[in-house]
């Protein structure tokens, strides 16, 4: 990227499942005076997170029929296509692209895409690699998934989220650890996902020659497969829901598959309530409450679980057991 460069410039944001990329964008998106593209990727059969971004001007995305590490990536370079397009014929405006990857997404063939597609690079430049870190739950993921320790080895910007949740001495060493990994990233903490979006949006701070003495191979062509083991079950149901039984559930679910759970969420029509009542978990930690209004939409609930070894089984008949008679 040249100071004269009219390219439009792209934020990729990363981070493992659960860290806090929705709630980053929704914070971002609300203190940001640019006009936003947004590209949404989420693993699993059906997507939440456009009904958890919160209307805002934005133009939204969603790219949901795979990863776009690996298997949409075709996807991801057409809708990148269509957008510039679209920009050039005035249909549009739009300042930036944000694309937000899903938890499990190894960033470095996203990164590619902008390097290597001839299209991509003539309208596209990355202006940085943003990666959200969950401080509470990042030192067990990045014992166990490789995906977690390539969002923060490919990050420019590393935003230690969750600071609420742990002691200053975890973080401490929290902070040592990804140092370890990625000693070039600017570190930020946050909670909440909150921080001043100037500290990561125009900084041009995507560095390639620094990225190939890290990574050398970066540049060849990478096939990135996920952990079989992780996979993710979609639940839909058009009748209402019974809150108490709901919690009582999930509740014993945590406690015993916790561990495994690496992320749910949901919108739901829960019996007696007006409004959609949004339901989140990572791990252990869980909560619901009640957010906007239906509208015109049709009142039906959506979950997700994403997991290892999902008993998808149980998980469906132990749902099934919370609708309403
Ligand atoms: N205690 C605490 N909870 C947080 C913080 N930031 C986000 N959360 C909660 O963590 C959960 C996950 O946040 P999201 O923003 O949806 O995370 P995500 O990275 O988009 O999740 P995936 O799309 O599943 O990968 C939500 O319930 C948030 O409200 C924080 O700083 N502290």
């Amino acid at each position: 990227m040249t100071e004269m460069d009219t390219r439009i410039p792209v934020t990729i944001v990363t981070g493992y499942l659960g860290s806090g990329k929705t709630t980053f964008l929704n914070h971002l998106l609300k203190h940001t005076e640019e006009k936003t593209a947004l590209i949404v990727n989420e693993f699993g059969d059906i997507g939440i997170d456009d009904q958890l971004i919160e209307q805002t001007k934005e133009e939204i995305i969603e790219i949901n029929s795979g990863c776009i590490c690996c298997n949409v990536r075709k996807d991801l370079i057409d809708t990148l296509s269509m957008l510039a397009i679209s920009r050039d014929e005035k249909m549009i405006e739009f300042d930036r692209v944000i694309i937000e990857t899903t938890g499990l997404a190894d960033p470095a063939p996203v990164v590619q895409t902008f390097l290597m597609d001839k299209e991509v690079v003539e309208d596209y430049f990355i202006d940085v690699v943003c990666t959200l870190v969950d401080a509470k739950h990042i030192s067990r993921h990045l014992d166990q998934q490789g995906e977690a320790i390539n969002q923060i080895a490919f990050a420019d910007v590393v935003l230690v989220n969750k600071v609420d949740l742990v002691t200053k001495d975890q973080l401490t060493d929290l902070r040592k650890r990804l140092e370890r990994i990625n000693p070039t990233a600017s570190q930020h903490l946050c909670e909440n996902s909150r921080i001043s979006p100037g500290e990561v949006l125009g900084i041009y701070s995507f560095d390639l020659q620094e990225k190939l003495r890290g990574h050398p191979d970066f540049l060849n062509s990478h096939h990135h497969s996920h952990d079989d083991e992780i996979s993710s079950l979609a639940l839909r149901e058009v009748k209402p829901l019974n809150l108490k039984k709901l919690n009582l559930w999930l509740s014993f679910l945590v406690q015993i598959q916790g561990e495994k759970l690496y992320r749910y969420k949901g919108v739901l029509n829960i019996e007696g309530k007006e409004r959609r009542f949004v339901f989140q978990g990572v791990h252990m930690l869980f909560a619901g409450e009640e957010a906007g209004s239906w509208g015109d939409d049709e009142r039906v609930s959506e979950l997700v679980f994403i997991g290892k070894n999902l008993d998808k089984k149980s998980l469906t008949e132990q749902f099934q057991q919370c609708v309403t008679e």
